[in-house]
């Protein structure tokens, strides 16, 4: 009788890595905004201060803080008023003891000023003459030169996803364009006699491919070129025809169904007959998902997920996770958050377990509740907001327990 032969997802992690060594992908430039969600291929410093002047934060008078301690409502700072600092302009203004200039929210505070004062504390008295009803700290109301950023200041490292607040910050530092690292090529395919396409004639006995569309799905959310997509039976020769095609284009392919001991689970047998090192590990302590394959041939990374429609997409996120830190030095797309456990979540120790969680806002704090299913039944990933992870040597967590959610 064979029976899996487990790895730990630690042990996993290391094979995933090996695996991974040899498969580079390759530098490209893209526009700023097309490097959204990707990895910075290097490490990026700012070549300039930012910003590059000092700016007024308000709209108000420039003027030296020592001018206006001990200033308030009843005893004023009397300051001479000099002119006004136009937006967007170089100023040659300078201010000299006892003078105060105009100055716009952004605009240049000119040489000699070291703070601005807002005009709702000021009363202009005529032309030239200002009275300052508030004292002001030197740097108040302003951001100096080089305060947000500092030129030569390293801002991200290589392997660094970009947010929408990372590609603004890199246009505000003038670059048009990034290198980023090229796109995972991956390629899909669902087994199984049973599985037909959405719109299909579903005869008795037949189910509607899930697996490419929610793994599709994920890749594409991950920053992966989707390169292929495709629905074999269960019939090895067709799987390694359809491989051996996809591995000419893909650097890694997913293929969900046959992952298990059935007689028509024939994953592991093709992904082996067709080169070398073929299927290095069959079974992962991981729950759901322990009938995972992991291999590879000749460059191309091969994964073979289990079947029911959970467990594809519970494996291929934990797994996808350690490829990209691998090849990126930066995992996947899934954040985290933290809740307290509403009730006890019981697991059977010896696999991690990964348990669908919602997550409901009470006063300060997320309450966590298990999705109860089974793996063959995806709504219970659309009706969770995250999953949470028992480690492999627990016994179940208690309620009250603090966790953390890995959300989707
Ligand atoms: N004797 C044993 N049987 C099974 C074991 C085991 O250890 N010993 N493990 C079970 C576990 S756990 C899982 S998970 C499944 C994995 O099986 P396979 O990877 O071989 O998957 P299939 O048998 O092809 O399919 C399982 C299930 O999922 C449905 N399916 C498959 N592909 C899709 C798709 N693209 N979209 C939607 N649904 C899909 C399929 O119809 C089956 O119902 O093995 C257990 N058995
Ligand atoms: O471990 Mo399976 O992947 O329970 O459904």
């Amino acid at each position: 009788m064979e029976l899996f032969k487990t790895k730990s997802i630690h042990e996993v992690q290391e094979i995933l890595k090996n695996l991974s060594l040899d498969i580079s992908l390759e530098s490209e430039e893209v526009a700023l905004v097309e490097g959204l969600h990707r990895p910075l291929c290097n490490s990026v410093e700012s070549p300039m201060d930012i910003p590059e002047f000092n700016r007024s934060t308000v709209d108000g008078y420039a003027v030296k803080a020592t001018d206006t301690h001990g200033a308030n409502e009843s005893i004023p700072a009397m300051l001479k008023n000099i002119g006004e600092i136009e937006m967007g302009t170089n100023t040659s203004v300078e201010i000299n003891a006892g003078e105060c200039v105009y100055v716009p929210t952004g605009g240049m505070i000119p040489e000699g000023s070291d703070a601005v004062v807002m005009i709702e504390c000021v009363e202009v008295m005529d032309n030239e003459l200002v009275l300052v009803h508030q004292s002001v700290a030197a740097g108040e109301n302003t951001l100096l030169k080089g305060e947000d950023m500092k030129k030569r200041e390293m801002i991200f490292d290589k392997g660094h996803r970009l947010r929408p607040q990372d590609v603004g910050l890199l246009a505000g530092m003038g670059f048009q364009s990034v290198h980023v690292y090229g796109k995972l090529k991956v390629g899909i395919i669902s087994t199984g006699d049973e599985i037909v396409q959405p719109g299909d004639e579903l005869t008795m006995g037949k189910i509607i491919d899930m697996n490419s569309y929610s793994i599709s799905a994920a890749a594409l959310e991950d920053g992966c070129e989707v390169v292929d997509t495709s629905v074999v039976p269960d019939d090895i020769e067709i799987l390694k025809e359809k491989l051996r095609m996809m591995m000419k284009k893909c650097h890694l392919i997913l293929v969900s169904g046959g992952s298990s001991m059935g007689h028509r689970d024939v994953t592991k047998d093709a992904i082996n007959s067709i080169g070398d090192p073929g299927v290095v590990v069959h079974g992962i302590s991981v729950k759901p998902g322990k009938p995972t394959i992991i291999g590879k041939v000749g460059d191309t990374l091969m994964i073979g997920l289990p079947g029911q429609p959970v467990s594809a997409l519970v494996v291929y996120r934990i797994l996808i996770n350690i490829i990209m830190e691998a090849l990126v030095g930066s995992g996947s797309q899934m954040s985290t958050t933290n809740g307290k456990l509403a009730v006890n979540i019981p697991s059977a120790p010896g696999r991690e377990h990964y348990v669908m969680v919602r997550l409901d806002r009470e006063k300060t704090e997320n309450v966590v509740q298990p999705v109860h299913g089974k793996s063959g039944m995806l709504s219970m990933m659309s009706k969770a907001d995250g999953f949470v992870k028992i480690d492999a040597n627990k016994e179940g967590l208690n309620k009250g327990t603090d966790v953390m959610i890995y959300l989707f």
